[in-house]
């Protein structure tokens, strides 16, 4: 018979967080730190050994000790074991083979909760979606959870906010107790399309900051290109029944803020080197960590294309990527009409 890993004391909250790179390790430790056991699951059992035997993640999070509370281990079943809670941290076209193998696993009645930023290239579907597809079950028992989070400046124990969101503002709610601590604070709300929405796009938005940062445009460029952005964001989240607040709060401006500015983002990186001339191939070559807006541009402009919403900025991510605009002429085509329009 599977045993838990290692049981924790009565009364305490056991979780599952599945993918341990640079989000989920540091989602286990949030987790952790807020008083849960958490059960991690690393694909590659050296990884496992490592976080295991020296408390140390040291490809995704350099010089971050990790938390006694967590064990990892490569085997699903140990993981998975009495969770209450299921975090779901994978590069989101992984999510669903993923959940294959795992949904037999879950403990009936756990709370599934996607940490991705995603969508479905095949399906163009949100990580949500595709959960309940695979899952089944009730969708007041899954949540995402969204936000300026930059993985290492919350390992490093950074005062960071996010947003956890569910249908159910009871299993919101329950999961933002989880995910809270002296140096993480979430907020709930019901808003699971925008939450999701301002995640995946964002990034987007954050690719052609990096674009014009590689080029050498200056801040002018990059506050029209967020400001521009954040109204694409909105008007694409809006028309699939997002609340516009969702997209001016912690997943939508606050995201967008975090992942324009700062380096570590592995969109904003991907990005300059797009920008600095590399082609689309040799940026992926040179990634070695999940850059999700790549994969999301086209499902994106694909759900805007047949609602009619207008998305210039993230056509001409689209562009660059494909080696048909030359990353200079991105900032004379901040709109795509030549006559004046409103703001
Ligand atoms: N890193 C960050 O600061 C944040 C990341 N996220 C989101 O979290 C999700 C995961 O990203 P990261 O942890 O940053 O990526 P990462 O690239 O650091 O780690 C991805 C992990 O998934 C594993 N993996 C790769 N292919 C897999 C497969 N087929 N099956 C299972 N595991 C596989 C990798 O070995 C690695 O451990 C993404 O959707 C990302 O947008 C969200 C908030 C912050
Ligand atoms: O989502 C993130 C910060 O909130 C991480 O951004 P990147 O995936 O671009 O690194």
């Amino acid at each position: 018979m599977t045993q838990p890993l290692q049981l924790p004391p009565p009364g305490m909250r056991r979780v599952a967080v599945l993918g341990a790179g640079s989000w989920g390790t540091t989602f286990a430790k949030v987790l952790a730190d807020g008083g849960s056991s958490v059960a991690l699951w690393a694909r590659r059992p050296e990884l496992a050994r490592e976080i295991r035997e020296s408390r140390r993640n040291s490809d995704y999070l350099p010089g971050i000790n990790l938390p006694r509370g967590i064990v990892a281990s490569p085997r699903l079943e140990e993981v998975m074991f009495g969770a209450e809670q299921v975090y779901l941290s994978v590069p989101s076209q992984t999510l669903r083979e993923n959940l294959r193998a795992v949904r037999e696993l879950i403990p009936d009645g756990a709370i599934v909760v996607s940490l991705m930023k995603g969508l479905e290239m095949q399906t163009r579907h949100r990580m949500s979606e595709v959960i309940l597809q695979e899952l089944g079950g009730d969708p007041d028992r899954i949540a995402v959870v969204s936000g300026p989070n930059l993985a290492l400046e919350i390992a490093k124990e950074q005062p960071t906010a996010a947003v956890v969101a569910s249908r159910s503002l009871e299993t919101a709610e329950e999961i933002a107790r989880a995910a809270t601590n002296p140096y993480f604070r979430s907020f709930v709300n019901t808003d699971v399309t925008g939450t999701e929405f301002g995640g995946v796009l964002k990034n987007l938005i954050a690719v052609a900051i990096g674009i014009v940062d590689g080029v050498g445009y200056g801040e002018n460029t990059k506050a029209s290109i967020i400001t521009r952005g954040l109204v694409e964001m909105t008007d694409f989240a809006v028309a699939h029944g997002a609340l516009p607040e969702t997209m001016t709060g912690l997943a939508g401006l606050g995201d967008l803020i975090a992942t324009c500015e700062s380096p570590l983002s592995r969109n904003n990186t991907a990005g300059r080197l797009l920008g600095q001339g590399y082609a689309f191939r040799e940026v992926i070559q040179q990634m070695n960590q999940t850059a999700e807006g790549l994969s999301s541009v086209a499902p994106v402009l694909e759900l805007a294309e047949a609602r009619g919403i207008g998305m210039p900025i993230v056509s001409q991510v689209a562009q660059v990527l494909a080696g048909t605009l030359n990353p200079r002429d991105i900032a004379p085509h901040l709109t795509t009409d030549d006559t004046p329009q409103g703001e």
